[in-house]
């Protein structure tokens, strides 16, 4: 089955709104994981607007289930946190400065030799990498000669078309995903991803490992509650696994 990794950007957005602990970061971590959640995702920018360098180390030494760090590499703070933090995954996405939130993958093509030359920083250190990727055949094909272990597929143009179009906006999804198995690629996927378009994603998308969902989910939990939200969204991706198992 796919795995959900929750990201918990927004309850830091929260917390920091009041300069307080309130929401407390590694409490609601701890939570996302006793009720399913499989792993915990974190993309610390360097204004620290949500997720402080701090919130890393305080995470890292609290929660069991799989660490996933995102963030740009072209930072070198954002290097030393993960070297210093080693988490079971980082997701390396070319955000610029200031960015409200990631908006395109990597070009690798252009960045083959940057990527190339970065990657094994974490992979020496037992951290399996992931990068940021368009769903584009060139693109994915040129990961593949990155030595990223995985590609996370940036979702948004999915989640915007899906309600007009739900087969157009999958198909150059589905192309990507057979590309990174063709060349050996793990997949991961992400960016406003939520309870109304992730199942047909998931059914449709082969070799899906991972999503890492977090503001359509946190915004869900305050009508739902967070326990009751992560059960729906875990729901809907063991049913995307039946539903895959059924019709193959
Ligand atoms: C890489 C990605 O798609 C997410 O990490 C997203 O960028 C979340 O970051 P914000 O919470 O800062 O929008
Ligand atoms: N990698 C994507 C992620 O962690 C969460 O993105 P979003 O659900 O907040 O859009």
């Amino acid at each position: 089955m796919t795995r959900l990794s929750v990201n918990i950007n927004k309850i830091a957005t929260l917390r920091n709104s009041r300069g307080g602990n309130n929401p407390n970061l590694v409490e609601t971590a701890l939570d996302c994981e006793r009720f399913g959640a499989q792993g915990i995702t974190v993309h610390p920018r360097p204004d620290e607007r949500h997720i402080r360098y701090q919130d890393v180390f305080d995470l890292k030494s609290a929660i069991q289930s799989e660490f996933n760090i995102e963030g740009n590499c072209q930072e070198q703070k954002f290097v030393d946190l993960v070297l210093a933090n080693k988490p079971a995954q980082v997701t390396l996405v070319p955000d610029a400065l200031n960015q409200i939130t990631s908006n395109h993958g990597w070009d690798t093509i252009k960045h083959q030799q940057y990527l190339r030359d970065i990657i094994p920083l974490f992979k020496e250190a037992g951290i399996r990498v992931s990068i940021f990727v368009d769903p584009d055949p060139k693109m994915v094909e040129a990961a593949a000669k990155t030595g990223t272990d995985r590609i996370e597929l940036y979702t948004e143009g999915y989640a915007h078309a899906y309600h007009k179009n739900r087969e157009t906006a999958i198909a150059p999804y589905v192309q990507a995903a057979r590309i990174a198995a063709e060349t050996g690629l793990g997949l991961n996927a992400g960016h406003d991803l939520d309870l109304h378009n992730l199942k047909y994603f998931a059914v449709n998308v082969p070799n899906l490992l991972e999503v890492s969902i977090g503001h359509a989910l946190i915004c869900d939990a305050l009508y739902y509650g967070l326990e009751h939200t992560i059960k729906l969204y875990l729901r809907q991706l063991e049913d995307a696994g039946l539903e895959r198992d059924f019709s193959s």
